[in-house]
């Protein structure tokens, strides 16, 4: 299967990494996963036989753009690679903008036109189209999988669609912001200032391009809008979101909490048709009181009742496990019709 992988920041790179450790797992299980192509912000490489992920990702830390990968790099921009190199796959993976869902929207778009399937972790057009990218995938014909936009690795969407199909999701609460955890953590555990602890989840590659997505709640409130419209069944757009977030928390804050056994976690809700995101208290022995860049995420629902997942909500090789089993998902589907007809 060829892939193309557009944006090559933490995620892109950490989808490489995954590629070519697992090169052999894959090609003894399923067949080969070749990466045929990559863009970043500033131009593209391009190899029909395959692309030396290990190369493309030294070439990228040591000169900052991929278009200097030897011999094989140029100034072509995504939209072009997307139109003019053969491949099965785009991976979409820029940075996700809540205003106006670009570049990805176009990049999805035209993956679509160009009988390409899309997986993505970008939370942008989701939060802000979702239909409309779900009606022109059915158009052409194409596979549409975002298993990283909410929770990272932690299984949320599919496991929705595919393990709880026939359920009606009656409401989902939890916390679906690494960033934001680790700060909250960091703060309880070690007393570590907000600044400081922002910082280290910046290094750990799990912040947002523009972290105050995270720490103003707007990251989670896109998720849920993503929720709320792939699985429940809703039409949400960010703007039905009340959102808080959690700047105004102090590690005083998070210690007065704790003497009365409870912390202080960035819950997102929706329930009864109604989303929000903000700051709430919750009792230190509940489900919900995970640590680090977990995530987790409490689903009450008509037949199976409660449902509890927990995941590592972000971070490039976590975030690369969703985009690998989406990988999986679409080469597995791709040859199981090529072997009916
Ligand atoms: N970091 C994480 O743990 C997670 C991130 N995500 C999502 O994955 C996406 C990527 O996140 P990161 O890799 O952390 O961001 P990043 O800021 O590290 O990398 C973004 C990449 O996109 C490239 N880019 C920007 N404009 C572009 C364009 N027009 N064409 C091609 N490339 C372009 C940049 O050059 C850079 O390589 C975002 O949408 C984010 O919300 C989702 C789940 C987890
Ligand atoms: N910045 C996000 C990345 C995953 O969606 C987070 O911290 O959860
Ligand atoms: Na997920």
């Amino acid at each position: 299967m060829k892939i193309i992988l557009v944006g090559f920041g933490a995620i892109g790179k950490g989808v490489a990494k995954v590629l070519h450790e697992k090169r052999d797992y894959l090609k003894k299980n399923y067949g080969d996963f070749k990466v045929v192509a990559i863009t970043d912000s500033s131009g593209s490489a391009i190899d029909e036989n395959g692309l030396d992920l290990i190369k493309a990702i030294e070439v990228k830390e040591t000169t900052g753009s991929i278009k200097n990968y030897p011999e094989k790099g140029s100034k072509m921009k995504s939209i072009d690679v997307i139109r003019e190199v053969k491949a099965d796959v785009v991976v979409e993976i820029t940075p996700s903008n809540l205003e106006t869902g670009e570049p990805a929207k176009t990049h999805i778009l035209e993956s679509f036109r160009n009988k390409k399937h899309v997986v993505t972790a970008n939370k942008g057009p989701l939060a802000l189209c979702y239909k409309e990218l779900v009606e022109e995938a059915k158009k052409h014909g194409v596979m549409f999988r975002h298993e990283a936009s909410v929770g990272g690795a932690m299984p949320i969407i599919n496991l929705a669609k595919e393990t709880l199909a026939g359920n009606e999701i009656l409401s989902i609460r939890g916390i679906l912001n690494g960033t934001t955890n680790y700060i909250l953590t960091k703060m309880e555990k070690e007393g570590l200032d907000f600044e400081t602890a922002l910082k280290e989840a910046k290094e750990l590659g799990i912040a947002e391009t523009d972290p105050t997505q995270d720490i103003e709640g707007l990251d989670t409130a896109a998720k849920i809008v993503i929720l709320a419209n792939s699985i429940m069944g809703l039409e949400k757009t960010i703007k039905d979101v009340k959102v808080k977030g959690i700047t105004k928390i102090t590690p005083e804050a998070l210690f007065l909490a704790n003497k009365r056994g409870y912390t202080i976690k960035l819950i997102g809700q929706i329930k009864e048709n109604h989303l929000i995101v903000e700051p709430m208290l919750v009792p230190i022995d509940s489900p919900l009181n995970v640590k680090g860049t977990l995530n987790v995420a409490m689903f009450e629902t008509d037949l199976a009742r409660e449902v509890v997942v927990v995941g590592r909500g972000a971070g490039p090789i976590e975030t690369a496990s969703a985009i690998l089993s989406d990988l999986i998902h679409i080469y597995t589907t791709i040859n199981t019709k090529q072997k009916i007809k």
